[in-house]
């Protein structure tokens, strides 16, 4: 195995999802301080910032948490959805206040009847709801479109993100319930915010000016139900 580059403790390694969160992610950490840009066509996955002292690893959303957590990465940027489902245990201190959506129980309007199989792409999030409320449904992992599922009689509900609600009047859906609220966040990876506090704990200050500020500690962790608050 190659040994992981050793790297000057000025030096910071993002991870960011490409994506919807991608661009405003680079907007708002150049507003920060740290004076990004991204080419807008190209497959190089590692972006290399010389003058800023910052390497960016393009990944998919669902892979920061874990970047961020072993540390390849010491700073992640990502939905407060995508964290809970990686269930890892990353500090979180930014709200960044962007990708604002809820993540729901939706059902085809008007639909009654027992839960037997509920389809998503959020299957940690989905059996912790379904336990907390005694549903015994069977949870049915998706990659996209989650919809389509309540529509085809896949599952006899989904539980995916809604922000304007758009997808669900275009298919004849409704939210029954919310499992919680979303947005992005900027994650960092515990060691380095010792080894790298320099230039750390200035980023963490002025992304919180920037964005909403500290995460709402009663809605981080673990996933919460509309009827538990
Ligand atoms: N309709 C939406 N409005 C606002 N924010 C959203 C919406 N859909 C998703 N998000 C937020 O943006 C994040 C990234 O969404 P995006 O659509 O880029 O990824 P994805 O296609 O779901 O993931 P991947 O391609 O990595 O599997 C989500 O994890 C969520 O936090
Ligand atoms: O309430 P709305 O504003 O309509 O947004 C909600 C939709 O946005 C996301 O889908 P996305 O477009 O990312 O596609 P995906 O299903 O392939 O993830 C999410 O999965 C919903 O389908």
């Amino acid at each position: 195995m190659t040994p992981a580059p050793v790297r000057a403790p000025d030096h910071l390694t993002l991870a960011l999802p490409k994506g919807r969160i991608l661009e405003e992610a680079v907007a708002l950490l150049s507003l920060a301080g740290l004076p990004l840009t991204l080419p807008e066509k190209s497959r190089a996955l590692r972006h290399e910032f010389p003058d800023v002292g910052v390497t960016i690893l393009e990944l998919r959303n669902q892979d920061v948490p874990v970047y961020v957590d072993l540390g390849v990465a010491d700073v992640g940027i990502v939905g407060k959805d995508v964290l809970i489902e990686s269930g890892r245990g990353v500090y979180e201190p930014v709200d960044l206040g962007f990708a604002r959506c809820r993540l729901s129980l939706i059902r085809e309007v008007g639909a009654t009847g027992p839960l037997v199989r509920v389809g998503t792409k959020y299957p940690r999030a989905a059996r912790a709801y379904l336990s907390a409320h005694g549903i015994p449904a069977e949870v049915v992992k998706l990659s996209g479109n989650i919809e389509l599922a309540a529509l085809t009689g896949l599952a006899e509900a989904v539980i995916d993100l809604v922000q304007t609600g758009s997808t669900l009047r275009a298919n004849n859906l409704e939210e029954v319930d919310v499992l919680f609220e979303s947005s992005a966040r900027l994650i960092v990876n515990r060691a380095a915010l010792k080894l790298r506090r320099e230039r750390l704990r200035p980023l963490i200050s002025r992304l919180r000016e920037l964005g909403a500020g500290e995460p709402d500690r009663a809605s981080a962790g673990q996933p919460q139900t509309s009827q538990q608050s």
